[in-house]
């Protein structure tokens, strides 16, 4: 990790001139992988800023991620979900690949009828134990889903209520996805999703759970059966977890091929990494820009917006991605952060947002970096019309936000020079959203070795759950502040 952070300066040029001064820009900024084009030209990237970027730690660091050697020092491990994929140590990437062979063949198990008819599963988790799985499953099984995928995750009823009321108890199977096996939304809703069961007079309840977790005795001890038990490795970190069992109602409704396809997509970006040089690492060159921007510009935000609404959970899983790996105010070594760690991640889907909140985008006084993200081809279904309206006015916003119009009447001016990134998928299907997805990852890897910080733990979200423990104990309750007490006595709590 570098001894000195690293605070790459805003260029003095704007947008126009880079473009201006380089007439390959587009050509030199874009690259293609896995069937994308990442298009980082219109950014304020310039080849001076990534000729001078030093890279000996990022590769280090990048090389000890994939050999299995311990880059979260602050709870003493690897981070190994690169492993699911075939990147680490060998015994690493053969465990990964053991257990997904289970995962397989309950699948299968699945299919051939062992646990009777079923139509549906309700998948149980929060976190980086719901948000991958919620966006594979709608994002690529929207038109050939085999089975009715309910996510349940918040601990409001209203949300148990709905989730239970779109499946029928007697053709679905539950599955408890937790890495620890003890996050208390998700057992609260397995306990919840069991009496449903049983309510309904399912001969074997228990039967019907499945467990998945890096935790399998916890789970054995919920009343588990070990055969049913998907276990992943504790050094797969739960928002890097989606390749693992994770993964497991993707893998059910959309087939295990698909799951390998994805899990192909996703390795096509580790090897590019460890080969490509500095020049051509794309997330590295994305977390350079992203770094351009909160130290160089500080800009405090960066928004994704999806053009296409297969991919309109993204934004919310890219939150958890980004800003639980990178939301950190102190180095590895314990010292303050030099400057801002993580932009605030925010987004939604094109065009909806264009009528909403890209004014401020145009015409406010933030700079916000903004990430198209499009795909090139339309689904069968789709009338050919409305995508390619679709992508036109993708592509005009990203240039309107360069370009700019200007006026004497300084309400109807723009002012331009705002970056933008579009990533083109060719055609969104498992192999490219796997390799989206894990180019997501590699620019959060990069970005936390150049800020030198430990993209891995989470402790920020530990406090509140104490605090939440605590709150409902009267004796300790007492010790809380007055504004909470007051809170909690107009609540009748
Ligand atoms: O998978 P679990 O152990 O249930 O954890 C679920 C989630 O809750 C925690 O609070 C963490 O912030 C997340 O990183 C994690 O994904």
């Amino acid at each position: 990790m570098p001894s000195t952070p690293f605070t790459p300066a805003a260029p003095s040029a704007t947008l126009a001139e880079l473009f201006a001064a380089d007439p390959s820009r587009a050509e030199e900024f874009s690259h293609d992988l896995g069937g994308i084009r990442f298009d980082l030209s219109k950014t304020h990237l310039t080849r001076e800023a990534i000729e001078g970027l030093d890279t000996e730690d990022y590769y280090d660091a990048l090389a000890r991620l994939f050999a299995g050697e311990v880059v979260n020092p602050t709870e003493n491990r690897a981070a190994e979900h690169p492993a699911e994929r075939g990147f680490g140590s060998p015994d690493a990437v053969a465990l990964a690949a053991q257990r997904r062979g289970r995962m397989r063949a309950l699948i299968d198990a699945v299919e051939a009828g062992a646990f009777g008819d079923i139509t549906g599963i309700l998948h149980i988790g929060i976190g980086g134990s719901a948000l991958g799985p919620a966006l594979l499953v709608d994002a690529l099984g929207r038109n050939e889903r085999r089975y009715r995928v309910e996510i349940l995750s918040n601990i409001d009823g209203q949300a148990v209520d709905e989730a239970l009321g779109r499946l029928d108890p007697a053709t679905t199977l539950v599955a408890i996805a937790s890495k620890t096996f003890t996050t208390a939304e998700t057992l609260r809703n397995a306990e919840a999703a069991l009496a449903w069961l049983q309510e309904a007079g399912v001969e074997d309840p228990y039967g019907r759970l499945i467990a998945i977790t890096a935790a399998p005795d916890k789970a054995i001890e919920f009343g588990i059966d070990e055969t049913r038990v998907l276990s992943f490795a504790p050094s797969v970190g739960g928002r890097y977890s989606l390749w693992s069992a994770i993964g497991f109602p993707a893998a059910l409704a959309l087939g295990t091929d698909a799951f390998e396809a994805m899990l192909d997509g996703a390795a096509m970006v580790d090897e590019h990494v460890a080969e490509a040089p500095a020049g051509a690492n794309l997330p590295l060159l994305a977390a350079l820009a992203d770094l351009t921007y909160t130290q160089g510009f500080g800009a405090a935000t960066r928004a994704v917006f999806a053009y296409d609404e297969r991919l309109r959970l993204l934004p919310s899983y890219l939150q958890q991605l980004v800003m639980e790996s990178n939301g950190k105010s102190v180095r590895l070594d314990g010292s303050p952060a030099a400057g801002p760690t993580s932009a605030i991640l925010w987004g939604g889907t094109g065009t909806d947002a264009q009528h909403a909140v890209f004014q401020l985008l145009h015409q406010g006084t933030h700079l916000v970096p903004v990430e198209f993200i499009a795909v090139a081809q339309g689904t069968d279904e789709q009338d050919p019309a409305h995508h390619r309206e679709l992508l036109l006015n993708c592509f005009a916003q990203g240039a309107a936000l360069m370009t700019g119009r200007s006026s004497d009447d300084p309400h109807r001016n723009y002012p331009g020079n705002r970056p933008s990134t579009t990533i083109l998928l060719d055609e969104l299907d498992p192999s490219s959203l796997g390799t989206l997805l894990a180019f997501y990852e590699h620019r959060t890897f990069a970005e936390a070795v150049l800020l030198g910080i430990n993209p891995f733990d989470q402790f920020g979200v530990e406090l509140g759950k104490d605090m939440a423990r605590a709150i409902d104990d009267p004796d300790t309750r007492e010790r809380f502040d007055p504004s909470t007490r007051a809170l909690i006595e107009k609540a009748g709590l």
